[in-house]
C-alpha cells in the first residue's frame, strides 16, 4: 500500500520528532518508531530507581538496549531523568541504620549517580532531563516539598547541572516539568531557570512535558510559555507530549473507544499545536511524544487507574489517525 508520509521527514527542517519507548514497546512498536521518528526517550529505563536500585549496584541492562537500538537505527536519544522525587530509590535518603541521611552524603550520592550514568552514555545522549519537576503545584509554594529539598537544600538543583556538565560537556542540559504552560507555574519555572542562569549554571533548555488534553491548555498559554522560556536565550524541547481525550477532572470509565467528537477535537488541537510549534522552530529543538501509538500510554493508568486513553497520532493498530493527517499536511 502507498507509503505514509514520515513525521521525521515532514519536520526535518523544524525539529527532531521523538517517541518514548520502554523495554516492551521497543519491540512491539519497533517498525513505527524506526520509520516515523528520529529520537527516542526511555519511558522508565533511565530513571534513578531503574539504574541504581541499590547503592553502588547499577543495572544498565535495559538502558544499554535502548542505547543500542538508538545507535542501530540512527535515532537521537534524550536522557530521562537524573534527579527526581518519583521513581527514586528509598536507599538514597537513608543511612546504614535506616535514619535519614545527612546532607553531604546525599549530595555525594547524587553526584555519583549522575557521574556514573552520564559518563557511561557521554556523546550518545543529545539532551538530559537533569532535574525533573522541582517546582511546586501549590500556588503559594515555589519549590516542591521533597526529600531532595528537605535533606539537601535547594543547592542540589544547581549542583546536579554542574555535575552532569562535567560528565558530558556535549549534552544539552534541561530542566523538565509538567503544567509548564499554566501562567502561575510557568512564572515559577522561569524564576528558577533565570536564577540558575544568573549563577552561571550550565543549563541549556527547558523541557515542556506537554501532558495536555483535547481541551486545555489554550494555544495562548502554550505560546506565552514558549516565548517566556525562549526569552532567556534557552532551547525549548517538548519532552512528553500526549493529548488525553479526557480533561483532568473527567474521571469517566465507560468508554471502550474514543467518541467521534473526541477524535475531531483532538485533530483540531494537534493541528493548532503543531502550527504553533512550527512557528517556533528556531527555539524548539525536539518534539517527543510520551509513547508512539494508542496501544500503550501511561495515561491508561493516570490519573484514573485502568482507564484506557487514546492520546497519540497513531491508533492501537499503529495506523494513522485523522490527527496524523492534520499534522503532516501544511
Ligand atoms: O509526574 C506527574 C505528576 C502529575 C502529573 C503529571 C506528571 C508527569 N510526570 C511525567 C509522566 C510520566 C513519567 O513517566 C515521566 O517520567 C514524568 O516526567
Amino acid at each position: 500500500e502507498k507509503e505514509l508520509p514520515r513525521l521525521k521527514d515532514v519536520f526535518e527542517d523544524y525539529f527532531k520528532i521523538g517517541a518514548a519507548v520502554n523495554k516492551w514497546t521497543l519491540h512491539s512498536a519497533k517498525d513505527l518508531v524506526t520509520t516515523q521518528f528520529n529520537s527516542i526517550t526511555a519511558e522508565n529505563e533511565m530513571k534513578p530507581e531503574m539504574l541504581q536500585p541499590k547503592e553502588g549496584e547499577f543495572n544498565f541492562e535495559y538502558s544499554d538496549q535502548l542505547v543500542s537500538f538508538a545507535n542501530e537505527h540512527h535515532l537521537g536519544l534524550r536522557g530521562h531523568t537524573l534527579v527526581w522525587h518519583n521513581q527514586c530509590p528509598d536507599w538514597m535518603f537513608k543511612n546504614e541504620s535506616g535514619q535519614t541521611v545527612d546532607r553531604g552524603r546525599l549530595l555525594k550520592r547524587m553526584d555519583q549517580h549522575i557521574e556514573t550514568v552520564v559518563s557511561r552514555y557521554a556523546d550518545q545522549i543529545y539532551s538530559w532531563d537533569v532535574v525533573n519537576e522541582v517546582i511546586a503545584d501549590e500556588e503559594d509554594r515555589f519549590l516542591r516539598k521533597s526529600q531532595w529539598l528537605e535533606l539537601a537544600g535547594e543547592e542540589f538543583i544547581e549542583r546536579a547541572f554542574h555535575t552532569a556538565h562535567k560528565a558530558d560537556p556535549n549534552a544539552t542540559l534541561f530542566y523538565n516539568d509538567y503544567n509548564e504552560s499554566d501562567p502561575i507555574k510557568r512564572d515559577k519555572i522561569y524564576k528558577l531557570v533565570k536564577s540558575l542562569l544568573e549563577k552561571k549554571v550550565p543549563i541549556h533548555g527547558v523541557g515542556m512535558q506537554a501532558h495536555w488534553n483535547i481541551h486545555t491548555p489554550s494555544i495562548e498559554h502554550i505560546q506565552q510559555a514558549i516565548e517566556l522560556y525562549a526569552s532567556l536565550g534557552l532551547e525549548v524541547q517538548i519532552t512528553e507530549m500526549d493529548l488525553s481525550v479526557f480533561s483532568w477532572d473527567d474521571k469517566r470509565t465507560d468508554l471502550m473507544k474514543p467518541t467521534k467528537e473526541m477524535l475531531d477535537l483532538q485533530e483540531k488541537r494537534y493541528e493548532q499545536i503543531f502550527n504553533l510549534f512550527r512557528e517556533y522552530k528556531d527555539v524548539i529543538s525536539s518534539v517527543t511524544f510520551w509513547g508512539a501509538a494508542d496501544d500503550y500510554t501511561w495515561l491508561s493508568n493516570f490519573p484514573v487507574k485502568g482507564r484506557k486513553n487514546w492520546p497519540f497520532l497513531f491508533d492501537e493498530h499503529f495506523n494513522p489517525k485523522q490527527s496524523f493527517w492534520s499534522v503532516v499536511q501544511f
